[in-house]
């Protein structure tokens, strides 16, 4: 109980040399990040990479005063933050067993579904055993043509002009989402495309309400959006149950369930390990782990294409051992095989990861790098200000140098820990390497046919709204190349 007094939770921590800013009755430090918060995000920043202080600011504020490691207080929720490598290490790998996800906020709960990303304990691992074999190479593999299709259709109107002004941020929402629903529904692509046209609709919703997170009972009312959302939601949920069970059926016909998310699952389900509910906030979370964190990575990466054209060059450079002709959509293996492109998107995502920053919770009274956390107590591992420190990464950390993972990710700073993009350890993103192949297919295919540039409407306003995005968009300029391929 000594735990839930703010003082004696201070009191905890500053005995073991811990501070950090005090906490104020009610709103703890919300207050102070808030306007922190909106000071940074008020203008523009210059076209540098050093976006700490704009997307993180509380972190960078208070990092200054009292060191990495500090406690802050999310309302009446204290939070250590943890950005050392070798704890971090211990929370996600050596001692992950103490550790566990924290309870999410009820409007992410809703954004993010019951699934994968939330569960815990035997459901969690059940779970994770089912649906892994989704990702299996093989599936992967017979994805691309299909995903290669989508990618050429979404370029195929982008050169018409010599310079044609995209906002790649929604092109790549688009494509991206179209991605996930083939890996989800696979031959019942069609209706999966209708079931998450209704989630994208719920989580623009969502997104709407959680900037109004601060209206205490906001989601209660009954707003005309709240019925919305409520109705969406029955939606969803029905047209999820007609497709399991029409897919149900034709498996009892035909014997085979197939190998996409929701023949497994039904699978599953069909030898009683889980249940149709399950199924649906499974498909919630994939379409909300899926979609948004694949098409930022993609908006950075183009960006960033953009301002170093060097790297563009170096890039579009390799694809020419690609074989002729052009226009065939390479092979797994030949995209595994551009390392020039795996540097540029490692480094894409070490400066601009989508995910910036994760929460565990103790599960016990445990002791973390000699420090001693209470039961309960919830940790705030800063993924961004992790990629971003000099301490690991040398005096040019906030500079865009591909060439640092030239000798692999585990050597590209001090610490094999300090590049985190995908999470560590048994809880580590399922997504990886489908979300990797993806964006070297986009590149790739970009790339070979156009120029790519920043247009002068782009303003330079990395944001974070759960997920770090372009607060005003990604607008870029994709001129035709002379030699780019006709089909
Ligand atoms: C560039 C793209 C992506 C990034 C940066 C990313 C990032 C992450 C991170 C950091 C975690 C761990 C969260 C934590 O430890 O608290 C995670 C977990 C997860 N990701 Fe991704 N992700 C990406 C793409 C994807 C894709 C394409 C999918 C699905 C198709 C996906 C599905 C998931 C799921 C289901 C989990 C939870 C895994 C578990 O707890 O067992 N992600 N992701």
């Amino acid at each position: 109980l000594m735990w839930r007094r703010p003082k004696a939770i201070e009191a905890h921590f500053k005995r073991q040399g811990i501070g950090g800013p005090p906490y104020r009755l009610f709103l703890g430090n919300v207050k102070e990040m808030m306007s922190l918060m909106i000071k940074a995000s008020s203008q523009p920043m210059s076209p540098s990479h050093n976006i700490l202080p704009r997307v993180l600011s509380f972190y960078h504020h208070w990092k200054k005063a009292y060191g990495g490691t500090f406690l802050v207080w999310f309302g009446p929720t204290p939070r250590l933050t943890v950005a050392d490598p070798d704890l971090i290490r211990e929370i996600f790998a050596s001692k992950s067993e103490f550790y566990e996800k924290d309870e999410s906020h009820p409007l992410v709960r809703q954004l993010e579904g019951d699934g994968l990303l939330s569960l815990k304990g035997e459901k969690w691992a059940l779970h994770r055993k089912i649906i892994t074999p989704t990702f299996h190479m093989e599936n992967l593999k017979v994805l691309l043509p299909v995903v290669g299709k989508s990618i050429i259709k979404m370029v195929e109107n982008w050169g018409e002009s010599s310079k044609t002004e995209i906002d790649v941020s929604e092109s790549f929402q688009r494509l991206t989402e179209d991605i996930i629903t083939r890996t989800a529904f696979g031959s019942s692509y069609e209706d999966g495309k209708a079931v998450f046209s209704l989630q994208s609709q719920q989580m623009e919703l969502a997104a709407d309400a959680f900037r109004k997170v601060f209206i205490p009972g906001y989601r209660f009312l009954p707003t005309t959006k709240n019925r919305r959302s409520w109705k969406l939601n029955k939606e969803i949920r029905r047209s999820l149950m007609r497709l399991i069970e029409r897919r149900e059926k034709e498996a009892e016909e035909g014997g085979v369930y197939g190998e996409d998310l929701l023949g497994l699952m039904i699978k599953a389900r069909a030898e009683g390990a889980i249940s149709a509910k399950d199924i649906v906030e499974e498909c919630k979370t994939f379409f909300f782990a899926g979609k948004q964190t694949t098409s930022n990575l993609l908006t950075w990466a183009a960006v960033l294409l953009a301002m170093h054209p060097e790297w563009q060059e170096r890039a579009r450079a390799e694809l020419l051992g690609l074989p002729d002709p052009p226009y065939i959509i390479p092979s797994k293996d030949q995209l595994d095989k551009l390392k020039t492109m795996s540097m540029i998107l490692n480094e894409a995502l070490r400066l601009y990861p989508p995910a910036v920053a994760t929460i565990r919770q103790a599960k016990t009274n445990v002791e973390l790098g000699g420090y001693a956390i209470p039961k309960g107590m919830e940790l705030l591992i800063p993924i961004l200000a992790v990629h971003h420190d000099p301490a690991l990464w040398g005096p040019d950390a906030d500079e865009f140098n591909p060439s640092r993972f030239s000798d692999g990710v585990a050597r590209a700073a001090t610490h094999p820990v300090a590049f985190i993009p995908f999470g560590l350890g048994a809880r580590t993103c399922i997504g990886q390497s489908l979300a990797l192949l993806e964006a070297k297919l986009v590149l790739t295919i970009i790339l070979r046919r156009f120029d790519i540039s920043l247009s002068p409407a782009y303003r330079h306003a990395p944001t974070v709204l759960m997920l770090l995005y372009p607060q005003h968009g990604a607008p870029l300029y994709f001129r035709p190349l002379l030699s780019a391929p006709t089909s």
